[in-house]
């Protein structure tokens, strides 16, 4: 991707908030029609870098840019969607009352009947939004950030509290909405909504980015991979093997951890030439995003105690 699709970027932002340092030379660059997954800890900065670029926060220092203009000027803030953490709504109003109201800020915004049907929430419209379930609710402020026909959508860990049908229909949404065109940046700490959805991800610990890529990418920095198989081979013979990890015996199969996956299948099928239901997995995002954020806080470890 290069310079002309980036539409929002903080570069070399310093941010703290009292003794506490949350951004700490972030840069980070978001690209149209892309979905950028940022994910990290808790407290990594991931609310923080969204809340500058929504101009929420002023950096103490570094650039933070929305559109190319500054976050708070009113034609940037035009283009964009928001969903976060937490939303202080009118209590007495209904669901098509809200979806009107947040509408009526915008120069060209969706009809009512639109949000509602990309939300999936069209059954909801008469319901007060105050007597509406915790999902149901996440769902309705779904449809409000996109009210506007956003360029750019803002999901701040947009899937908690919903059941799995709501949240694969809301995957389905963004799907659908970046296919149109739509870029969308999300935070979770659901790594396989990360895994279904982003096409980019960063992973942000104390708040810099300690590494960036597709998914693929990522899980390649994973060396480990997990082999099953049914086996008359004991746990305990595996286990001594020199290029095993771990092993643990689950429901009849054996399950192990190794660097070196063709080895140990080779070894496997020499004690054993009968072993079936072989099945060799690389590493999902999870074991990814464990192993980058233990390297990062072991290289800060190290350079601390130099
Ligand atoms: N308004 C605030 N006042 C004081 N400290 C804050 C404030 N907002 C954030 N912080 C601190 O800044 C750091 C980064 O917080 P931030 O909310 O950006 O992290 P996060 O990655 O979004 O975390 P989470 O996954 O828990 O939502 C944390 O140490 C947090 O306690």
């Amino acid at each position: 991707m290069n310079q002309d699709t980036c539409i929002a970027r903080l570069e070399g932002v310093h941010k703290r908030y009292g003794a506490v340092t949350a951004l700490d030379g972030i840069d980070l660059t978001i690209h149209r029609g892309e979905l950028l997954a940022l994910l990290g800890p808790n407290g990594a900065g991931k609310t923080t870098s969204i809340s500058l670029l929504l101009g929420l926060h002023r950096a103490d220092s570094g650039t933070v840019s929305l559109f190319g203009r500054d976050p708070q000027d009113i034609d940037a803030r035009r283009r964009i969607g928001v969903m976060l953490q937490s939303a202080n709504l009118p209590p007495t109003l209904k669901v098509k009352e809200l979806l009107r109201l947040t509408a009526s800020y915008y120069p060209q915004p969706r009809s009512v009947a639109e949000c509602a049907g990309l939300a999936g929430i069209t059954d909801l419209l008469d319901r007060r939004y105050v007597a509406l379930s915790g999902g149901q609710q996440r769902r309705v402020q779904f449809a409000m950030a996109l009210a506007g026909h956003p360029e750019l959508l803002f999901l701040d860990e947009p899937t908690v509290g919903m059941d799995i049908t709501s949240r694969q229909a809301l995957w389905a949404s963004i799907r659908q909405l970046v296919a149109s065109g739509a870029s969308v940046v999300l935070t979770t700490h659901y790594l396989e909504e990360a895994e279904a959805l982003a096409d980019r991800v960063c992973v942000i610990a104390k708040g810099r980015v300690v590494s960036e890529g597709t998914v693929d990418a990522l899980r390649a920095h994973v060396a480990v991979r997990r082999i099953r198989c049914i086996t008359a081979t004991p746990a305990d013979t595996v286990a001594a093997w020199p290029e095993v990890d771990t092993v643990s015996l689950q429901q009849g199969r054996l399950n192990i951890a190794t660097t070196q996956a063709e080895a140990v299948v080779r070894r496997l099928l020499a004690v054993d030439a009968d072993l079936s239901e072989l099945e060799v997995q690389r590493a999902g995002l999870a074991e990814a995003f464990t192993e980058i954020t233990r390297d990062s806080e072991a290289a800060d470890a190290a350079q601390e105690a130099a």
